[in-house]
C-alpha cells in the first residue's frame, strides 16, 4: 500500500471509514466551530460541544452550522469544558476529545489525569504532522507540545507513539531522525547522545517497525544535498518521515515556523492515549483542526483494527 503523502488523501481516506462522534472541550471558538461544519459536511464526525453556550449559538448562526439540542453542554469555563469532554469519551457518548479554545495545559490536565483522564499504558506524546510545501512526503514533528524534556526511556516511548500513527497513515517502516544541533556525537550535549543510543537499539530491535538514526542536524535531517555536502551517509539522511527534537522548547519553535514561515498544512494529536485526542495551537485555522479531526478518524479505524 502507498504512504499517505498528503492531508487532501487523509481527508479522503477519512471519507471512506466510519466516522466517529468528537468531544471538543471550549468549542466556542470561530475556527474551532468552522472545522466541525466542514467535518460534518463531510461526514467524517459528529460532535458533542462542551462550552459557552450562548457563544457557540452566536457563531453556529454566523457559519451556518445547525445545533441539535442535545449536541451543546453550557459549560463557560474551558478547565471544567475540557474534564466534561473527557468525561463524555470514558462514558462512551464519544470516540474522541479535542482541545477547543482552552490552553494546553488545562486541557492535558484533564486528559492526564489519573483517576478520571484518558491515559494510555505508556507514555503520552504529542505529534504534529506538516504537510510542508517542497518536501515530497508528509513530516511528523514530535514532541512539540506535552513532554517538557524526556528522557531516553520516554523518548523510546515518543518514537514507539509517532511510529504507531506512521502505520496508520500507511507508511510501513518510516524513517525518524533524532534531532540535535549538530549530526556527530558529543558527550557534552545530551540530545547527540540519546541520539546515538536510540539509533543503536533499533539496530539492535529495541525499537522496531522503523529506521531510526542521528542525530541530525535538521538540515541533513531533511534535504539530500545537505546530507550529501556534508557527507553523512544513512538511509534517513535528507529524507526524514519524522523528527524526533530533544525537548518542547525546540519543537514548539519547529511547529510555529513550520506554520508561520514555512506555510505548511498541519494536523496535531496526543498519542498513546485511551483515544485518539485532536490537539492543535488555538491559533491554528480551521483547516488544521479539521486535518487532526481527519488524522483522529484513521487512527480510531487503526486502534480497531489492531484490536
Ligand atoms: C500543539 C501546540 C501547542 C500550543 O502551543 O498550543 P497553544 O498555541 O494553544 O498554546
Amino acid at each position: 500500500m502507498e504512504a499517505i503523502r498528503t492531508f487532501s488523501e487523509i481527508l479522503a481516506k477519512a471519507e471512506a471509514l466510519e466516522p466517529v462522534t468528537v468531544a471538543v472541550a471550549a468549542a466556542d471558538d470561530r475556527e474551532v466551530l468552522e472545522a466541525v461544519a466542514d467535518a460534518k459536511k463531510r461526514q467524517i464526525a459528529d460532535f458533542r460541544l462542551f462550552g459557552d453556550r450562548n457563544k457557540i449559538r452566536a457563531i453556529a448562526d454566523e457559519i451556518g452550522l445547525s445545533l441539535n439540542p442535545d449536541m451543546v453542554t453550557d459549560q463557560p469555563n474551558p478547565a471544567l469544558a475540557s474534564r466534561e469532554a473527557v468525561q463524555a469519551v470514558r462514558e462512551g457518548q464519544a470516540d474522541v476529545v479535542m482541545k477547543g479554545m482552552v490552553q494546553t495545559a488545562d486541557f492535558l490536565r484533564a486528559v492526564l489525569n489519573k483517576e478520571a483522564g484518558l491515559r494510555g499504558s505508556g507514555v503520552l506524546s504529542h505529534v504534529a504532522t506538516f504537510e510542508v510545501p517542497g518536501y515530497d512526503r508528509l513530516i511528523h514533528v514530535t514532541d512539540p507540545a506535552l513532554n517538557i524534556a524526556p528522557s531516553l526511556q520516554e523518548k523510546v516511548q515518543i518514537v514507539q507513539n509517532v511510529v504507531r500513527l506512521c502505520h496508520s497513515l500507511d507508511l510501513a517502516e518510516p524513517k525518524v531522525a533524532v534531532l540535535g544541533a549538530v549530526e556527530v556525537v558529543n558527550p557534552n550535549m545530551q540530545p547527540t547522545l540519546d541520539a546515538a543510543a536510540l539509533a543503536q537499539m533499533n539496530r539492535r530491535g529495541q525499537i522496531k517497525g522503523a529506521v531510526v538514526d542521528g542525530p541530525f542536524a535538521l538540515d541533513n535531517a531533511v534535504s539530500v544535498e545537505a546530507a550529501e555536502h556534508k557527507g553523512i551517509k544513512s538511509p534517513v539522511a535528507g529524507r526524514a518521515d519524522v523528527l524526533l527534537v530533544p525537548d518542547i522548547e525546540a519543537g514548539n519553535m519547529l511547529y510555529k515556523s513550520m506554520v508561520y514561515f514555512a506555510r505548511s498544512k498541519i494536523g496535531g494529536l496526543v498519542l498513546g492515549a485511551k483515544v485518539p485526542v485532536v490537539l492543535t495551537s488555538r491559533a491554528d485555522t480551521h483547516e488544521a483542526k479539521l486535518n487532526s479531526i481527519a488524522m483522529a478518524v484513521l487512527q480510531a479505524d487503526f486502534n480497531k483494527r489492531q484490536a
